[in-house]
């Protein structure tokens, strides 16, 4: 589950007293997510989300994030923008937190979709994509493919822990991808960097709701694609890969943002380094999460047989077969 700090009532009232958003009704803590802590929060008045940032939210990249939020939901995409309190303050302090209170969207996180939910997503991300066009902030990728061999050393041999050979697998694999990595070659943007199907809210085949931009960054526009396709296209296990929901997400991307050749030539690239990144985030998350802690460590090796299916050649048979 994903609250890390708790929010006493008392607190929360006064918290709410900065805002017109009427008198606090009731707040539980959200379970899903695993990097901030959430509340449902209802007021006399409706419905929000209150957040409360930790672990990898930088508190000087929250101006970004409101900034871009409010770009795209002022170009009618259904983003859940910050509230701003009577002051014209959205990112606040809350139980020695940053915390923003931002609008509820309606709509359900989504763990199976659909070919059609993935057309829908994909409609959504390319909407984004062309919405960006003159968004003025920009903001380097934390996670971006500069970050992933230091990450990679930072893990070290412990690697092997998770799986035999696994240190070994992923250090030849980050040589191939550095090296082929399209540098400075295809067109970047503001990304969200992180559209897992959980962070899609949808209402039937409708997309309601993109959520949780706290990776937001500049970086190569479809390479936003390529971590979005690896997200969606696969069980949870990562070994099965679905055609349907791949070329649907694609088809629907492409009704608004056609890629370029050399797009599509980078593509397997592109996606062979997302696997990377989460591969690595999520090993780094494993070594360093207590096995008992609250928090479900996601599974590292979900994104190696990702990665297995995107660039078979990179991967040894014997990690295949672990894969
Ligand atoms: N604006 C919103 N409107 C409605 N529900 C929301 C909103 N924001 C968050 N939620 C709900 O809270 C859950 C957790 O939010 P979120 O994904 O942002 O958390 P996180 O800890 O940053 O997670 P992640 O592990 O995906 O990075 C979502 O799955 C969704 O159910
Ligand atoms: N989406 C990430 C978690 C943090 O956003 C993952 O599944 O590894």
């Amino acid at each position: 589950m994903a609250v890390y700090t708790h929010v006493s009532a008392e607190a929360l009232s006064r918290f709410l007293a900065r805002y017109d958003v009427g008198e606090l009704v009731s707040a539980k803590g959200i379970a899903e997510g695993v990097e901030n802590s959430n509340y449902l929060v209802d007021t006399t008045v409706g419905r929000y989300i209150l957040t409360l940032y930790e672990r990898r939210v930088a508190a000087g990249d929250l101006p970004f994030f409101m900034a871009l939020l409010d770009h795209l939901a002022a170009k009618g995409l259904p983003v859940p923008p910050a509230i701003a309190d009577r002051e014209g303050q959205a990112i606040q302090q809350l139980e020695g937190r940053p915390a923003c209170l931002i609008r509820f969207l309606p709509g359900v996180s989504l763990s199976h979709p659909t070919p059609a939910q993935a057309l829908a997503a994909g409609e959504a991300l390319a909407q984004m994509h062309r919405a960006v066009g003159d968004f003025a902030l920009s903001r380097p990728n934390t996670m971006g493919v500069d970050t992933w061999r230091p990450l990679f050393e930072r893990c070290g041999r412990s690697l092997d822990a998770i799986a035999p050979g696994l240190h070994d697998a992923l250090d030849r694999a980050l040589d191939h991808v550095l090296a082929a990595w399209p540098r400075d070659t295809l067109d970047a943007c503001a990304i969200h960097a992180d559209l897992f199907p959980d962070n899609v809210l949808m209402r039937g085949d409708r997309v309601s709701g993109l959520i949780d931009f706290y990776f937001a960054c500049t970086d190569v526009r479809v390479f936003d694609l390529a971590i979005t396709h690896s997200a969606w296209s696969f069980d949870a296990s990562g070994s099965r890969y679905d055609a349907a929901i791949g070329d649907a997400l694609f088809a629907g991307y492409e009704r608004h943002f056609p890629l370029s050749p050399a797009e599509r030539d980078a593509f397997p690239t592109l996606a062979a380094g997302a696997c990377l990144r989460f591969a690595l985030s999520r090993a780094w998350d494993w070594l360093n999460t207590p096995a008992d802690a609250l928090v479900t460590r996601k599974d590292p090796l979900a994104y190696l047989r990702r990665l297995a299916h995107y660039a078979p050649d990179l991967l040894p048979d014997h990690m295949k077969n672990h894969a």
